[in-house]
Order: C-alpha cells, then structure tokens, then sequence
C-alpha cells in the first residue's frame, strides 16, 4: 500500500469504514440479518425493473397478466405481478405524504435496499435520506441510486433510527415502510417527532397484531420468530404516537388488499415457508395489514 492509497478521501464506497456500533447486541443482530439476506424472493422480483423491496404487496391479482400456468413463460409474469403488487404498496404509502416539493427532505426509517427511496424521489423530485442497520443494504442502495443518476438526491446511511442524524425539524415527511416491528414505537415515534417540522406527515404501513383478537396469536409469534421481530398492537401504535404529538389522519386497514398478493405468492417457486402464517392469522382476525398516516402537530 502507498501513501496515496491511506489519504484517499472517503466516497459513498469507503464510507463503511465509519459505520458506528450498534447501539444494542440485538440491533447488531439485526444488521447482521439483512446483511446476509438473499432471499429470491426480494432479488428475482427486484431484477425486473431495479426497485428492490423488503415489504409485501397489495391490489388485485391481474389474472389476464398472468395468463396460463402451462405457459413456460408463466414464473416470469408470476414474479413481475408480484413485483407490481409491492410497488403498489410503496404507492400507496407514498400517497399519504400529502404534498412534498422539490426542496423537500424526506426520511426512509429503515430502508432496505431503498426502492421507497428511489420511488419518492421519482415522484416528488425530493431529496430521500435513508437508514439502515445494515451496511450491506445501505451500500446496495447506494449504489442503485449511482446507477440512476440520482445519488445527489437519494442517499442511504448506516444508522439506528432511534437517534438519526438529522437536525430537528428538517423532513417535511418520513415513513417506516415494513420497519418499525424492530423497535420501541415510543422511542421511535419521539425520534420522528423530532426530525419533522410541525405540518409534516409521517406514514407508516405495517403488519400489528389485533387487540380485538386478545394477544399475539401462534401465527404472530412464528412470523416474529421467523424475521427476529416483535410486532407491536394496533393499539400500541395509537398510544405512541399520541404520545408523540403525532395525531393519526388515516388508517386504512389494508388486510384485505395483501390477502391476494400472498395467495398468489404461496403458489410460486419462490415460498420462503411464512406464507401460511401471513395467510392464517389475515383470517383469523388476529394479525392486521394497516396503514397510518399521521400528522405531527
Ligand atoms: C423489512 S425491511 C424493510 C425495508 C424497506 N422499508 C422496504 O420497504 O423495502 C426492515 C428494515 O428495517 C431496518 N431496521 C430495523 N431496525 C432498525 C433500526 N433500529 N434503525 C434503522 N433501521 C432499522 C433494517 O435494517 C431493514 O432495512
Ligand atoms: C408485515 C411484517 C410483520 C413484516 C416484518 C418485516 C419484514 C421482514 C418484511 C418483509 O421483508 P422481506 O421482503 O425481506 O421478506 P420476504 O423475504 O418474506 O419477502
Ligand atoms: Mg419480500
């Protein structure tokens, strides 16, 4: 190695040589779990137009799309529909963030491989901060956002998303899409409350368990077990957030609108065995797909 090679100013792929510590063991759990996932699932489907997602989708099935199972080219339109159904949840979730200009920042809490990110900015033209706990995802966002040109505006970071790295009162809108069944939803709605001007929105779609059904079901539990999560209650999300000075604008039970997305999904190649919990507790009322979105007063 030569002196050049030692003062070579840190770029977006240097940069994980600054990745601070996880702030508990379990959080380095965590990172270590998304930094080794790979599931085909989340690639194959994200290879058909370079979003990559880690939530689930919703909408109806387009059967005419899908064509017939004795076509050879069937799995092919099987992932693309499963791919669109996820993109139509971004969408949604996105069109809660009411109205978002140019010169907006938006925070990403937990943002994966960052096809949210990418989405909000093809959308509103914004500036898009993510965090991840994972510094592969965070590299892998990063670079997607080079490839599109767009990594002035959209940008992914390595960061616990109880304590971000943003100046009070600087997002005009920040979500967690898929992400928030990994920490305390007081922590992490005071943390929102803070990064958010007054008049911001924060938006969240989720999978929380039904306190009408009592306490989490065996189905919760396998799919807590299955992604090292703790889904919180419908009603712990109301309470947090009232908390928090985050004063819910819209929830939209979305139960309905991902059953067929995970029907569709049980029947491909591409099964990572949760599909029955997910299709199981939908049923039995004791788990809820929902979406909040939130005003911070
Ligand atoms: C299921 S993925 C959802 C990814 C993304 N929101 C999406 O829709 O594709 C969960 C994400 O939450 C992130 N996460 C979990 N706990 C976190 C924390 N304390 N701080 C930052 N990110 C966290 C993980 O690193 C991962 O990126
Ligand atoms: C709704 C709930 C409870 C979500 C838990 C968080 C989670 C792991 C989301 C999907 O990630 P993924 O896209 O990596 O999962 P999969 O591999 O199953 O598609
Ligand atoms: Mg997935």
């Amino acid at each position: 190695m030569t002196d050049t090679d030692l003062t070579v100013a840190p770029t977006a792929s240097t940069t994980s040589a600054f990745i601070p510590s996880p702030a508990t063991p379990y959080q380095g759990d965590i990172a270590r779990y998304w930094d080794h996932e790979a599931r085909p699932v989340n690639l194959r489907l994200g290879d058909v137009d370079g979003l990559y997602h880690h939530h689930y989708g919703i909408g109806d099935v387009d059967h005419a799309a899908l064509g017939s199972t004795d076509d050879s080219a069937y799995e092919k339109k099987l992932i693309a529909e499963l791919h669109r159904l996820e993109s139509a949840q971004a969408d949604v979730l996105l069109d809660h963030l009411g109205s978002i200009g140019h010169g907006d920042t938006l925070v990403d809490a937990g943002c994966g491989r960052g096809g949210s990110s990418v989405m909000a900015h093809q959308r509103f033209g914004c500036k898009v901060e993510g965090v991840t706990l994972s510094a592969k995802q965070a590299e892998f966002a990063n670079q997607r956002a080079r490839e599109l040109g767009i990594d002035d505006s959209v940008r992914a970071r390595v960061c616990n998303m109880l304590d971000m790295p943003f100046e009070t009162g600087q997002a005009a809108g920040s979500w967690n899409n898929e992400s928030s069944m990994y920490v305390d939803l007081h922590d992490l709605f005071a943390e929102h409350s803070r990064v958010l001007a007054v008049g911001g929105r924060y938006v969240t779609i989720t999978g929380c368990w039904n306190p009408r059904y009592g306490q989490p079901s065996k189905w919760v539990s396998q799919i807590n077990a299955h992604f090292e999560c703790n889904i919180h209650s419908r009603r712990e999300y109301m309470r947090a957030m009232a908390d928090n000075r985050l004063v819910p604008q819209a929830v939209i039970d979305l139960t309905p609108a991902t059953l067929p997305y995970w029907e569709l999904r049980a029947t491909s190649s591409l099964v990572t065995g949760i599909e029955e919990a997910f299709i199981n507790s939908y049923k039995d009322g004791s788990f809820q797909y929902v979406l909040i979105a939130a005003d911070r007063v």
